[in-house]
């Protein structure tokens, strides 16, 4: 990274929410491609999570170090076979701090950064995430956003409700958000992904990756 290209691509969309365009190089993306390809087999399969309604949700979800389900983390995947999670990657880890350190612009808040928690999201042409808040965790540490193939819509709104203000932004393949600080409890979501605008290159055959990592907060079990 170097100074001169990053801060220009920075673009703050409320106060601590920060978009930075084109964040992971392509091996980058190539690398947490293959990775996702291995984490969707298990020991927990991805699935598709169930809402408390009975409705399940039509993005699938893996996780990593902790089980997220609506709404609360586990370390065994209770709601598919039982199974303890996969560890949270170290590697994973380094991204966050980076990502933190780069996007609020805060070394020191990105060396104190340590998540724990990854879902792992995999959005078909027609999967969609409703306004929601971030909230199972206990910390206010921020939530580190990487997203790769398809091109979405986002749209990142107040802390009050799931209506306007919000901004509607795209999220492209590469790109990374932060939100943390005023913003971490802002309702967001994904209304719209749009199909095979994202390049085979990365090793995505079809539709979107994302991926937020996420401080618990939560004491071992
Ligand atoms: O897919 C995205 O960009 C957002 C995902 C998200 O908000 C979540 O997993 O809680
Ligand atoms: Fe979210």
């Amino acid at each position: 990274m170097t100074d001169a290209l990053f801060p220009a691509e920075r673009r703050e969309v409320a106060p601590g929410a920060v978009h930075v365009p084109g964040w992971l190089s392509l091996e980058e993306q190539q690398g947490i491609v293959a990775q996702f390809m291995h984490w969707a087999r298990g020991p927990v399969p991805i699935r598709a999570a169930k809402l408390p309604g009975g409705h399940e949700m039509s993005v699938r979800t893996v996780c990593l170090g902790w089980h997220w389900q609506p709404y609360r983390y586990t370390r065994e995947a209770g709601d598919v076979n039982g199974v303890r999670v996969l560890e949270f990657p170290d590697w994973l880890a380094d991204l966050g701090r980076r990502a933190v350190a780069e996007a609020l612009q805060d070394p020191q808040a990105g060396a104190g950064y340590h998540p724990d928690a990854a879902l792992v999201n995999y959005y078909d042409d027609t999967a969609k995430m409703g306004m929601h808040q971030d909230k199972d965790e206990i910390s206010d540490a921020p939530v580190v956003s990487l997203s790769i193939g398809d091109t979405c819509k986002f749209r990142f709104g107040n802390t009050t409700d799931r209506g306007q203000p919000y901004t509607d932004l795209d999220l492209e393949s590469g790109d990374l958000f932060v939100f943390g600080g005023p913003s971490r409890f802002a309702f967001h979501g994904v209304p719209k992904v749009y199909p095979d605008t994202g390049s085979r290159a990365t090793g995505l055959a079809r539709g979107r990756i994302n991926i937020t990592m996420r401080v618990t907060g939560l004491a071992d079990e």
